[in-house]
C-alpha cells in the first residue's frame, strides 16, 4: 500500500443483515479512529436511512444506469446521495452473473453514479476455469476496457476499482497476496496507459476470503489499498480488526 493513497475498507453485506446489525455495526465502527483510512460499510439499500450520524461512509449495493423512470426494482443515483452514500458498488460478480450485467452496462453504471457526486467501486475479477487456463490478465482487461472508453480522464480519477477473483468469493480460498500483488501492479499498468497520475492516485481493492488473520499481509502488498469485505463484514469484530489491518 502507497502511503499517498488513502487505505479503504467497504464491507458489502449483500442480500444479509437486519436493524440489530445496523446498531451494532454503527456503535462499533463509530468508536473506530477513521482518520487514517476510509471505512465503507455497503448494506442492503433499505437499511441506508437506519445509518445516521456515522463517522464512516456508507454505500449501495448497485444503482441504476438510468436517471429515473419506469426501472421497477432498481435505485437511482440520486436517491442513494440523497440517502448520504458517498460510494456505490457496481459491477459485483453477483451481479453480472444472476442479473446478466455486461462490462458496458457496468460503465454507464458508474458514469451515472459520477453525475451524481458518488464514488463508484467497479469490480473486475475472473471464474476459476480463466484463471486455470492463465488468462485472467485478459479477462480482466476486457472488464475495464469499457470503463475506460465510456469515462473521461476525470471521471475516471475519481473511481476506486476492486479486484475479486469469483473463485476466491465466499469460498474461503484468498487470492495469495503474490497473485493478487499480480493483478493489481496489471491494472494499475491499463490504468497508467489511461493516464500514469491517475493510475498513481487510484485505490485498488483487493476481495475475495479476506479474514482477519489475512487481511494484513494482503493489505501489505505495494498496489492493495485496502478490501472490498464480504462474509467478514457481517461481524464487528472481525469487521474492525480488517479495518485495523490497513495500519
Ligand atoms: O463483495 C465482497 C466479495 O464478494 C467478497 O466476499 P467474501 O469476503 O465473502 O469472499
Amino acid at each position: 500500500m502507497a502511503m499517498a493513497r488513502k487505505p479503504l475498507v467497504a464491507g458489502n453485506w449483500k442480500m444479509n443483515g437486519n436493524p440489530t446489525l445496523v446498531r451494532e455495526m454503527g456503535d462499533a465502527l463509530n468508536k473506530l479512529d477513521t482518520d487514517a483510512m476510509n471505512v465503507v460499510v455497503c448494506p442492503p439499500s433499505c437499511f441506508l436511512p437506519l445509518f445516521a450520524n456515522t463517522s464512516f461512509a456508507t454505500a449501495g449495493q448497485d444503482v441504476s444506469a438510468n436517471e429515473e423512470g419506469a426501472h421497477t426494482g432498481d435505485i437511482a443515483a440520486s436517491m442513494l446521495r440523497d440517502l448520504g452514500c458517498k460510494y456505490v458498488i457496481v459491477g459485483h460478480s453477483e451481479r453480472r452473473q444472476d442479473h446478466g450485467e455486461s462490462s458496458q452496462l457496468v460503465a454507464n453504471k458508474a458514469k451515472r453514479a459520477l453525475s451524481e457526486g458518488l464514488v463508484p467501486i467497479i469490480c473486475v475479477g475472473e471464474p476459476l476455469e480463466v484463471r486455470e487456463s492463465e488468462k485472467e490478465q485478459e479477462y480482466v482487461e476486457q472488464q475495464l476496457l469499457p470503463v475506460f472508453e465510456t469515462l473521461s480522464k476525470q471521471e475516471l480519477s475519481q473511481c476506486v476499482v476492486a479486484y475479486e477473483p469469483i473463485w476466491a468469493i465466499g469460498t474461503g480460498k484468498t487470492a495469495s497476496p503474490e497473485q493478487a500483488q499480480q493483478m493489481h501492479a496489471f491494472i494499475r499498468s491499463k490504468l497508467a496507459e489511461q493516464d500514469s497520475v491517475i493510475a498513481e492516485g487510484t485505490r485498488l481493492l483487493y476481495g475475495g476470503s479476506v479474514k482477519p488473520d489475512n487481511a494484513r499481509e494482503l493489505f501489505a502488498q505495494k498496489d492493495i489499498d485496502g478490501g472490498l469485505i464480504g462474509g467478514a463484514s457481517l461481524k464487528t469484530d472481525s469487521f474492525i480488526a480488517i479495518c485495523q489491518a490497513t495500519q
